[in-house]
């Protein structure tokens, strides 16, 4: 069977500046890609791109096995959640997803048992004949998606659909993807979540500033820093640490000082803590803690890029 997604040398620019920058990746059916990248990385435009809202400046999309330019038929199996809300609301919950049925050409039972199988699965049945108006914020995103999957697709794309929600409804829109998996849909989905990533995606797809720094299972992005971890010591006396020192002891890759905690990655086998605490000893640096960054996705993104997913 063909990917349901393949892209290759995706690139988009906004007059002179880059903001996607030779993307390529493919999404196999039944399977979950997690596109996971800070504000700004270019998630959005990759998105729109696929699915022909915005318009690639180089490359290529293929969706079903089929080039995608021009040809209207394969959206219609396509089903788009947008990071916007896109409500309408004097309409009832279920009136917003009636229309958004009838706009893909649904009708009569087929629109009515449609619209129902979508208010259920997120679980909005009860509440359809509220409007949007009075749903919380994460109601308001669970319609959002009922509208983009109530034809049915066979694959969905979501862009952060959990922005700003509460951590009950961010665990509803969880299960609802996890429901959609077991359906068989295909999905990508994207996120600066890096929990959301690692509990959903199949592929992650970690993208930075327009480009596509790592591809792989979750495990194999983590096997690309395994030969180094990171010592995050907290120290009262920033003023007193000397960087250049500690960045010239055997095994130290980087080092770096935020605030007042000092940032230290080292090679696995030649980890020598203590000789890092004489450093600092030596240089009057009052140590108040000192701790082992588990290895994860963050992690990962942080030695990659240097820079941390989201904003401390
Ligand atoms: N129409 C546009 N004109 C000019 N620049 C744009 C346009 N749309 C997006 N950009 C820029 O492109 C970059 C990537 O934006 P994009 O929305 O794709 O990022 P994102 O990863 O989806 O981030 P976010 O989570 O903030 O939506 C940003 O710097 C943004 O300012």
């Amino acid at each position: 069977m063909a990917p349901i997604v393949e892209i290759e040398h995706l690139t988009k620019k906004f007059g002179s500046r880059v903001v996607v920058d030779d993307v390529s990746f493919v999404v196999q059916p039944g399977t979950i890609l997690g596109l996971l990248g800070p504000n700004g990385a270019g998630k959005s435009t990759v998105i729109n791109m696929i699915v022909g809202l915005l318009r690639k400046t180089a490359g290529e999309v293929r969706l079903f096995g089929q080039v995608a330019e021009g040809n209207q038929e394969l959206r219609k199996r396509i089903g788009m959640v947008p990071q916007e809300l896109a409500l309408y609301y004097d309409l009832s919950a279920e009136e917003n997803v009636r229309y958004f049925g009838g706009l893909y050409g649904l009708r009569g039972k087929a629109l009515k048992s449609a619209t129902e199988d979508a208010l259920k699965l997120v679980g909005l049945w009860e509440r359809k004949k509220d409007k949007p108006a009075t749903f919380s914020g994460g109601m308001q995103r669970r319609l959002n998606i009922a509208m983009g999957i109530v034809h049915q697709p066979e694959f969905v794309i979501m862009d952060e659909p959990t922005v700003g929600i509460d951590p009950q409804s961010r665990n509803y829109i969880m299960e609802t993807i996890e429901q959609m998996r077991r359906d068989g849909k295909t999905l990508i989905y994207t996120s600066h979540y890096m929990e959301e990533v690692e509990r959903l995606a199949d592929t992650i797809v970690i993208i930075d500033q327009g480009k596509v720094i790592a591809t792989g299972t979750e495990p194999e992005l983590v096997n690309l820093v395994t030969a180094q971890k990171n010592i995050l010591i907290t120290v009262a006396n920033p003023q007193a640490v000397i960087l250049a020192d500690i960045k010239q002891q055997p095994g130290v890759i980087k080092a770096s000082l935020t605030a007042t905690q000092l940032l230290i990655t080292v090679t696995v086998e030649s980890n020598d803590l203590n000789q890092l605490l004489l450093t600092l000893i030596q240089q009057s640096v009052v140590v108040n803690s000192v701790d082992q960054q588990q290895i994860d996705l963050e992690t990962v993104f942080l030695n990659l890029t240097g820079r941390n997913l989201r904003d401390k």
